[in-house]
């Protein structure tokens, strides 16, 4: 899209129902209808990396069900998200289940194909195996990334199994690659119960610092987000979202749930004071709809991607005008 030519927005929900037709996210085009995008919105449907309840193979087509009810004005953010940037759904990358480690280099091509286009990526997941392969190709791009990594869990373990890409290890993967900025490096909404003291002492060493899931509910989303906005700064930065960084009242539709998490509120307010940030790509893994009810879980996962679609497009925008 040349910056002189609007962007194509989603079906008009007053003239088409939003019920009929193929789900796209938040009833956009596909990318191969408009050509190119700004923001390309990709589905990795791959699950073999869980170490508990599968199913999150489905997770972006439910994501992608439930985003049929977004609007394209986000109050919050005083944006019109796909009326600043060319928002574009571009379908899945299809990946070997019965192979992660080709699983892991499919994912990580079929990434540097859309990043080489321009676009930032907004995936779907898929289980929190693929976080690795994204970031391996955002890192080529930028060089290494901070990370703001939501999650109940560290997934900065080994080994499981004696398999190093599972969904409890990409960012000891990461960190151990390089391609992880180890000066911004934060978990938020960590809890539950671990497997010894050892995981956090050497997730510190590792350069991560913690918001646990009760300092949220303490100090506040407004409070936390000043304090991850100031460890980041100006660094390109990557958001990866494991959905069951909320409480399973949030997202019961997920494979490892804790008790105890954050409210989807709490999630989308910390996301909106990140505003400024230099999000250049992010994730939202870690859906697993068939233990989810009336689509809760897709529906905060739906909203989680529609808050991150809005700053990168907000900021999209924005380079364009000081251009
Ligand atoms: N949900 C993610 N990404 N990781 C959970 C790993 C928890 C475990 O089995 O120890
Ligand atoms: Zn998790
Ligand atoms: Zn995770």
């Amino acid at each position: 899209m040349s910056s002189n030519e609007q962007p194509r927005g989603p079906v008009d929900s007053s003239r088409i129902p939003r019920y009929a037709g193929p789900a796209t996210f938040a009833r956009l085009p596909r990318l191969d209808e408009v050509g190119r995008a700004d923001v390309a919105v990709v589905g990795v449907p791959f699950d073999s990396g869980v170490s508990y309840r599968p199913g999150a193979r489905f997770g972006g087509n439910a994501i992608r069900e439930a985003s049929r009810l977004l609007r394209p004005y986000n109050p919050a953010q005083d944006a019109s998200p796909f009326a600043l940037a060319q928002v574009a759904d571009a379908g899945d990358i299809a990946a070997n289940p019965f192979n992660i480690n080709e699983a892991v280099e499919t994912i990580e091509a079929a990434a540097d194909d859309l990043l080489g286009t321009g676009a930032r990526m907004m995936t779907l997941g898929g289980d929190h195996t693929i976080a690795l392969p994204l970031l391996r190709s955002v890192a080529k791009k930028h060089g290494p990334v901070a990370l703001l990594h939501f999650d109940a869990h560290l997934d900065t373990w080994d080994t499981y199994f004696g398999a190093e890409y599972t969904h409890g290890t990409p960012f000891r993967r990461a960190v151990e690659e390089g391609i992880l900025d180890t000066e911004a490096l934060s978990h938020v909404g960590t809890r539950g119960p671990l497997y010894g003291k050892q995981d956090l002492t050497d997730d510190e060493k590792m350069g991560f610092g913690i918001v646990t899931s009760a300092d949220i509910y303490r100090r506040g989303a407004d409070e936390v987000a000043d304090q991850l906005r100031q460890r980041i700064g100006d660094r390109p930065l990557y958001i990866s979202i494991d959905i069951d960084c909320l409480d399973p009242a949030h997202a019961p539709g997920t494979g490892t749930p804790e008790a105890g998490g954050m409210t989807s509120r709490e999630l989308l307010e910390i996301l909106r004071g990140l505003a400024s940030c230099n999000l250049v790509s992010a994730d939202v893994v870690e859906v697993a709809p068939a233990y989810d009810h009336a689509e809760i879980t897709s529906v905060a996962a739906s909203h989680t991607a529609y808050e991150l679609t809005t700053i990168m497009s907000r900021q999209i925008a924005a380079a364009r005008k000081s251009q």
